[in-house]
């Protein structure tokens, strides 16, 4: 029976995110909402609002926070981040009083693995504050939700056992356990019951026999594609278990009176243009909020740029197509950010949905032409629980429908199981309930993986089951936030501090894949199904760039929190060498840089072809010498001033150039051909290394080649060991003390060190 004697004396549990792409902030804010519906008086924040919320007198936290760039932590979380360093300074044992736990998200593919979380980790606990609960640590390559889920079920208990007390809320002893749960008083009880119960439900459902394997192909309109899924196994299943809890639902819609709406309907005239938020001035404005006196926070804020030129880098036979963009940054507003930029630096696009997929959505809700057009307010469902943060505006700022389906919901990326869970609730057919069920549970987490491989949006998802039929509100509190996208300038101040250059790649890509139920008569495997794919940012800009009446867009620079810069020097220039390598568009932000070098070294009068000059070197990698050698002719006009001292040239795709210069296949086989220089310059001559481009990929090995470079490096100069494990230059090792050559684990820790010490710097991207 429960023990309705002890009561809560400080029930208060702060849930708080840092997340790039919404994901952590998406599983914080169903923590938070589950965490009121128990009966704790839970608030919800983003780690920057750190002053808002009073983060140091905090006594219980929930911690979900992602990894992004190398290792980097969101740049919601920077400002937390600076006065978490200083209050940690100031007062060794800051956070005695604190209990918490963490949630890290972070994808194995890249090096470092969820270093947000454990950073935050040892900050906290060696500033006293004590982890009530182990550090959860989720894989975005594998599937968030193998530990997301599990680690969730473990918090509640946690979370009960060190909860003290508090008036209108019990603590019920759970019979034959000593795990202590919270039940809510009120009647936010039934609806946590419910949502228990709805999950009850689902393991004991009964599969029905219609549930037979299914190919989905058929799909009606032109803006959506086919999905390809294997649901044999659900035709063996008894029952469906694991899958996630329906969410509470949080938000409702009211449309404004007719006064309302003819007022809106002329505000919403000018900037209803689709190359800026309607609500553009309110962001614009946000960022100096209660920040006004931090000058980096005041060169963070959303600005409006105005393209200026667009051109076509790569030929028409090249596979990808890659623009070149200017932004002017001139604009009034834009003066902090004119003076605080250096190449290397990389700014936040805001860019909208395709409008065609939101009309596709539209119609497939049955949202008219004119409602989708009326302007709406929306307000909490429950007092006690906040709108997701990105909504939050809509509940003072009136938008259409339309508008914020454009422009702030994420309707492009594939489905999360919570989404199709709650879809599965909306379908009038039972088949494809089942079906919907089965992809959001653990049972179906092949199929799930394979949907996810197959990245539908949500019109195709919705087109593959088309007797779902979902409210519109709640789809508007569910989808993911629409984040900007980020691109790295490939210009330098010192030549025109107003104006951004940006390359990069239209992402139109062709999936291929093969339905598992059709084969062909002659029992040979059917042909593969092509599925095209595109980018939200990237056709946009293309799109606009096109247009002659210089559009303008709302932009924001992005913290260089790694420091992926050119150290600057006054007057002078810094004399280590540099190694770039930036393969494919992951040459631009050297573009910047050997801009900036040519600069300083003008400025400091020494001759680039001199032995003053300091050694540049670049390793570009692309497909073929004739159709995708970005930048050619500045690299080669840097290269024959003396900017550029080395050139490493690679070209995956063209045999006749690799037989003419002898020319490797990858940036990394390049590097592999020079080792003995590259390991000198890194160990005796303090060289800085830059790596931009594709994380997956080429920055893993790249990674590796270094470390390889570093170990055979040690076998013919094993005197080197000592001083590189210690963290000083081989240059000044003891060479009397004989040692046994680097292990590959060991030279991994020697560029990680190096990372930490802003040597070896990497900006990447998945
Ligand atoms: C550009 C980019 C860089 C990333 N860098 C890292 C990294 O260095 N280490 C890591 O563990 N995960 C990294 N990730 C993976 C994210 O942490 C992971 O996808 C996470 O789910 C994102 O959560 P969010 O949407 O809350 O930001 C990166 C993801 C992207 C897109």
């Amino acid at each position: 029976m429960p023990d309705t004697t002890a009561t809560f004396v400080d029930p208060q549990v702060a849930f708080l995110y840092a997340s790039q792409t919404g994901n952590a902030e998406s599983i914080s804010y169903n923590l938070y909402e589950d965490a009121v519906k128990r009966g704790y008086n839970a608030s919800w924040h983003v780690l920057d609002d750190h002053q808002k919320f009073d983060f140091n007198s905090l006594r219980t936290a929930i911690f979900v926070v992602s990894t992004t760039g190398d290792g980097d932590p969101p740049d919601n979380s920077t400002k937390f981040w600076r006065a978490l360093r200083k209050s940690t300074r100031s007062n060794p044992s800051a956070y005695s009083h604190l209990r918490y736990a963490i949630l890290g998200l972070g994808d194995t593919n890249y090096s470092n693995f969820c270093n947000t979380a454990m950073r935050l980790d040892r900050q906290l606990t060696d500033s006293g504050a004590t982890s009530f609960y182990a550090k959860g640590l989720a894989d975005d390559g594998t599937g968030l939700e193998e530990v997301v889920e599990p680690w969730i079920d473990g918090l509640w208990p946690a979370l009960a056992k060190i909860a003290h007390c508090n008036s209108g809320s019990t603590v019920a002893e759970n019979e034959g356990s000593d795990k202590l749960d919270v039940i809510p008083s009120n009647e936010n009880s039934e609806a946590a019951d419910n949502a228990d119960s709805a999950a009850a439900a689902i393991e004991k459902l009964a599969v029905s026999d219609k549930a037979a394997p299914t190919s989905i192909s058929e799909l009606p309109t032109h803006t959506s594609q086919p999905l390809v899924l294997d649901f044999s196994p659900l035709a063996t299943l008894k029952a469906i278990s694991g899958a996630p809890r329906v969410p509470a639902s949080v938000c409702t819609i009211s449309h404004l009176d007719n006064t309302a709406e003819t007022t809106f309907r002329v505000q919403s005239v000018l900037p209803h243009n689709l190359e800026c938020p309607p609500w553009y001035t309110d962001l614009t404005s946000q960022k100096s909020d209660g920040a006004a006196t931090d000058e980096q926070d005041k060169s963070l804020a959303p600005f409006l740029a105005t393209i200026k030129a667009s051109k076509q880098i790569t030929t028409t036979e090249s596979l990808k197509r890659t623009l070149l963009v200017d932004f002017d940054i001139s604009d009034s507003t834009a003066d902090h950010v004119r003076n605080s930029w250096q190449a290397g630096d990389a700014f936040n696009i805001f860019a909208p949905n395709d409008i065609h997929m939101v009309s596709a959505l539209f119609g497939r809700l049955d949202v008219s032409a004119v409602d989708g057009q009326r302007p709406i307010l929306l307000s909490k469902k429950d007092e006690k629980i906040e709108l997701p943060a990105h909504l939050q505006r809509f509940s003072t700022t009136p938008a259409s429908m339309h508008d914020m389906f454009v422009w702030a919901i994420d309707v492009t990326s594939a489905p999360r199981k919570q989404l199709l869970r709650v879809l599965a609730d909306h379908c009038s057919e039972s088949a494809e309930r089942d079906r919907l069920l089965y992809l959001s549970s653990r049972q179906g987490t092949k199929t799930f993986e394979e949907l996810r491989r197959q990245s539908p949006t949500l019109v195709d998802t919705l087109h593959a089951f088309p007797s779902c039929k979902p409210p519109v509100e709640r789809l508007i509190e569910l989808l993911p936030p629409l984040v900007p996208r980020s691109y790295s300038i490939c210009n330098a101040p010192q030549s025109n501090p107003s104006l951004w250059r940006i390359a990069f790649n239209v992402v139109e890509y062709e999936l291929e894949v093969v339905d598992p139920f059709s084969s062909e008569e002659d029992g040979s495997s059917a042909q593969p199904v092509k599925i095209s794919r595109h980018g939200v940012c990237t056709p946009w800009l293309e799109q606009i760039s096109c247009k002659r009446n210089m559009p303008k867009t709302l932009v924001a620079k992005r913290p260089n929190i790694s420091g992926f810069r050119l150290p600057l020097v006054p007057s002078g220039v810094d004399q280590r060498p540099v190694l770039m390598i930036g393969p494919g568009t992951g040459v631009a932000p050297f573009i910047g840089f050997l801009e900036q070098r040519a600069k300083e070294l003008g400025t400091a009068r020494i001759d680039p072809l001199s032995e003053q000059a300091p050694l540049t070197w670049l390793f570009f990698g692309c497909r073929n010498s004739k159709h995708d050698y970005l930048f050619k002719e500045d690299i080669e006009h840097w290269q024959k001033s003396g900017v550029l001292s080395r050139l490493s040239l690679c070209f995956s795709r063209d045999p006749q150039a690799r037989e003419q210069f002898g020319a490797p296949k990858y940036v990394q086989d390049a590097m592999m051909l020079n080792e003995a220089e590259i390991a000198d310059l890194l160990i005796n001559k303090n060289a800085l290394v830059y790596v931009c481009g594709d994380a997956k990929g080429m920055g893993k090995d790249v990674n590796s080649a270094l470390a390889d470079i570093l170990c055979s490096y040690t076998v013919s100069h094993p005197e080197c060991v000592k001083a590189l494990l210690a963290g000083t230059s081989g240059a000044n090792a003891n060479t009397n003390e004989q040692q046994q050559p680097l292990t590959l684990a060991q030279a991994l820790q020697v560029l990680m060190r190096w990372s930490t010490e802003r040597r070896y710097l990497r900006d990447l991207w998945a």
